[in-house]
């Protein structure tokens, strides 16, 4: 690193001169005002996030010890909470007044994707992930099967086709049904006299059940290139050319269905990228600089060909009365910072210690949106202004109080309007599940989301009660009572306290990007349950999931989970713990085998690559999207079972060095991979992954970041690599 001073603050010089010729200059906020500004918050702030973290370190002391003292008895520990202020007091009631959100937040439902930012690549796709092709979605993955002659094989197989088109022809009954007849029977559609007028090939006519779906149109009335129709808010397009391979074997010249999908997107700057120095946080900056410019674009080869992509225009329609009209082109975005815990070399205070890494992201990604709203954007991000950030892994309101402290200060920095920067709660650590309705009261005039990571949630739920036994295996944790009472109480928190219309109510990720039949038969569970919108982990998952919000009115599903008043708390008390452990051996290695297998072909990416979200085989051979929040559930499930001598290190450390195995074979065909066999003491993936383990009861909470940044670091150094 190499630091110039700038007043009492040390900073990297490429984070320097990136913030003051890239990001400022537009914003009105001057060089030295700026770095004046942070270094005052820096010096304010950084001993209030100490003790908020001294805070976490002491309740997880006084929680372990309890368990050691204690036979778990719910009363008692519920009262023990309460106690050392892990429960906290109630407060007095409220609602939201959280003010200038848009539609896509407020009141739109439908999914979420979430991205890497500092893959340009993805990111751009997933700002156009706003619409997305059907038909494209439907015959690329599992979500048609492949029996009976329907394999995705050579260019094109018709068999498949046909059962594409008769999916989206039942899509199409259903989301915008006609008067007695079937989409299936359609010849020609055409807008006449304001309506949508459908011929059916028996030559005679029928229209839209409900008329005031249609909203517009692209070409000519009576032979439309795009009609537009609107279900349960969400928009989508038949889309008609009678001379494109797919639309001229139809009888009505259907060449798709364009589904309004990603209605907002989260731009990952935490769990979904690797970023431990200033040369990968410009990175992360700069692509967040592009998309809220909106003039990111990058070049790539795909399929033999190079390509260039570009963020999306809006998308111009005719209205029914002859007017044009546009509709987003893009989805809403979000930018994820990083929580509370870490610091960073990138910047060093006036001790010279490293920066928090938490208000670092606060500053940079805000002072970069700020583009976004004050006219220097080439498409427009927020239609009502406002500056989406979403906050991860906060444990209880105190830090979530913090998070607005830190976002008060910047806007006054940044010169913008109080409230200008939205929060995202991330519910999903214990403490902020058990005091929801705290931490929304402490944001409550800037909150824009609730939603439950339940990935890190169980990570967090593993740590949290170590002492208290043996955690059952990782795939009953799924359906334990604990995470549905959790789950439940997310949504019932959040309506209590008014975020319909003014939030979302969102739910996690769907970890399996190959399984979309699965998706599709399991992830309207999201919808039904309450939740106005759930993250997907790609284009494709968003146009499918948006098939849930068409079949679910999910408004009306708020409504009735509004009128049901439960506390769930004594649930979420419930530890998923094996009370009389039986496993067989086979049984025991098993599992460890899975979750060894899952952390070596995350973190050897991770640590090597420089790749923070994965798609990693398991045992089975699924491939699954692995992130930080994954890693911190395997690791902490190995780490609970060393410690209650389910299994011991030696076999641990031969799973991990069989599994190392397993992994360098899966990753024979990538030339810059670095195997961790047999050299295992030379591997710094291999000794990173064996700290998450061996290591693993004494990670603050439970998270991985410390052990990952470290061994980045160290990897960066010894292979001398850039990303
Ligand atoms: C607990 C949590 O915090 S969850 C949040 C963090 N997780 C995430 O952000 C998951 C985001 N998803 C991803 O990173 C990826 O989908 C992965 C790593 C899971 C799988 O990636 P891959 O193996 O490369 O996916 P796959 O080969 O199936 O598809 C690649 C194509 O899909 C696109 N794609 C895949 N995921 C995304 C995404 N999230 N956004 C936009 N485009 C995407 C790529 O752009 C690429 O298309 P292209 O060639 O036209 O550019
Ligand atoms: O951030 C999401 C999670 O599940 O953790
Ligand atoms: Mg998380």
């Amino acid at each position: 690193m190499s630091y110039v001073k700038v007043g009492s603050l040390q900073v990297d010089q490429q984070l320097l001169h990136f913030i003051n010729n890239e990001v400022l200059p537009g914003t009105g906020v001057e060089t030295g005002e700026f770095w004046e500004g942070f270094s005052k918050i820096v010096a304010e702030l950084t001993p209030k996030n100490q003790v908020l973290l001294e805070k976490r370190d002491e309740l997880q002391r006084k929680i372990d010890q309890w368990h050691k003292d204690h036979s778990f008895q719910s009363d008692q520990y519920k009262a023990f909470l309460k106690e050392v202020g892990y429960i906290e007091p109630d407060g007095e009631d409220f609602q939201v007044t959280t003010e200038n959100v848009d539609e896509e937040i407020a009141l739109q439902a439908g999914p979420q994707l979430v991205v890497p930012v500092n893959n340009a690549r993805y990111a751009i796709n997933a700002a156009n992930a706003r619409w997305g092709s059907l038909y494209d979605a439907l015959y690329g993955t599992d979500a048609i099967s492949e029996e009976d002659g329907a394999e995705k094989k050579g260019n094109y197989n018709p068999v498949r086709g046909e059962r594409v088109i008769a999916f989206a022809r039942d899509f199409l009954d259903n989301a915008a049904p006609l008067e007695g007849n079937s989409h299936k029977e359609a010849a020609k559609y055409a807008i006449t006299d304001g309506e949508l007028v459908i011929t059916l090939k028996d030559g005679s006519e029928t229209k839209l059940k409900n008329k005031e779906q249609l909203q517009g149109f692209r070409g000519q009335t009576d032979a439309p290139s795009a009609v537009l129709l609107k279900n349960n808010g969400l928009h989508f397009e038949i889309q008609i050319d009678q001379h494109h391979p797919i639309g001229k074997t139809d009888a009505a010249g259907v060449k798709d269905i364009l589904m309004e999908a990603a209605l907002s997107t989260i731009m990952d700057c935490e769990d979904s990228v690797t970023a431990v120095d200033a040369e990968d946080k410009v990175l992360v900056y700069r692509n967040w600089l592009g998309l809220a410019k909106g003039d990111l674009s990058t070049s790539f080869e795909k399929n033999g060909k190079s390509m260039t992509r570009q963020m999306n225009e809006d998308r111009c329609y005719t209205a029914v009365d002859g007017s044009t009209f546009k509709l987003p082109g893009r989805s809403l975005m979000f930018v994820r910072n990083v929580g509370h815990l870490m610091t960073i070399n990138a910047v060093l205070d006036e001790n010279g210690n490293e920066v928090f890494e938490g208000i670092l992201d606060g500053i940079v990604t805000s002072a970069i949106a700020k583009h976004s709203i004050c006219g220097n954007a080439k498409l427009i991000n927020s239609r009502k202004g406002s500056i989406y950030i979403v906050k991860p892994k906060m444990h209880g309101s105190e830090e979530v109080a913090f998070a607005c402290e830190l976002f008060d200060r910047i806007e006054d920095l940044l010169d913008l309007e109080r409230n200008t920067l939205k929060i995202g709660v991330m519910d999903e650590e214990r403490r902020t599940s058990l005091n929801l309705r705290n931490c929304i009261r402490a944001s409550k005039d800037r909150i824009a989301f609730i939603n439950t990571g339940f990935l890190d949630r169980t990570g967090d739920e593993i740590h949290t009660s170590m002492e208290a036994g043996p955690v059952i295996c990782k795939g009953d944790i799924k359906s334990s009572v604990w995470l549905s009472a959790y789950e439940k109480s997310n949504v019932a928190e959040g309506l209590a306290v008014g975020l319909q219309n003014h939030a979302q109510i969102g739910k996690g990720m769907w970890a399996m990007p190959d399984m979309m039949a699965a998706m599709l038969e399991q992830k309207i569970s999201h919808v039904k349950a309450g939740a106005n919108t759930a993250w997907v982990p790609s284009p494709t998952a968003a146009v499918l999931h948006a098939l849930h919000y068409h079949q679910v009115n999910v408004k009306q599903v708020q409504d009735e989970v509004k009128q049901t008043k439960q506390d769930y708390t004594d649930d979420i008390l419930q530890i998923p713990l094996e009370k009389n452990p039986s496993w067989s051996k086979e049984e025991i290695q098993r599992e460890i085998d899975n979750n060894a297998q899952g952390i070596l072909g995350y973190v050897v990416r991770w640590v090597e690559q420089g790749i923070g979200c994965s798609k990693v085989p398991d045992i089975n051979n699924i491939g699954l999207m692995e992130d930080r929040a994954t890693l911190r559930i395997s690791s902490q499930h190995i780490a609970n079972w060393l410690r209650h001598g389910i299994c011991t290190e030696e076999q641990v450390m031969e799973t991990m060095k069989r599994m190392a195995l397993v992994v360098d074979k899966q990753n024979e065909g990538d030339a810059s991979y670095r195997p961790m066999a047999p050299n295992y003491e030379e591997s710094v993936a291999f000794q990173a992954a064996c700290d998450l383990v061996f290591k693993g009861c004494e990670q603050p909470n439970g998270y991985t970041e410390p052990i990952l940044h470290q061994r980045r670091l160290e990897a960066k150094e010894k292979y001398s690599v850039t990303q």
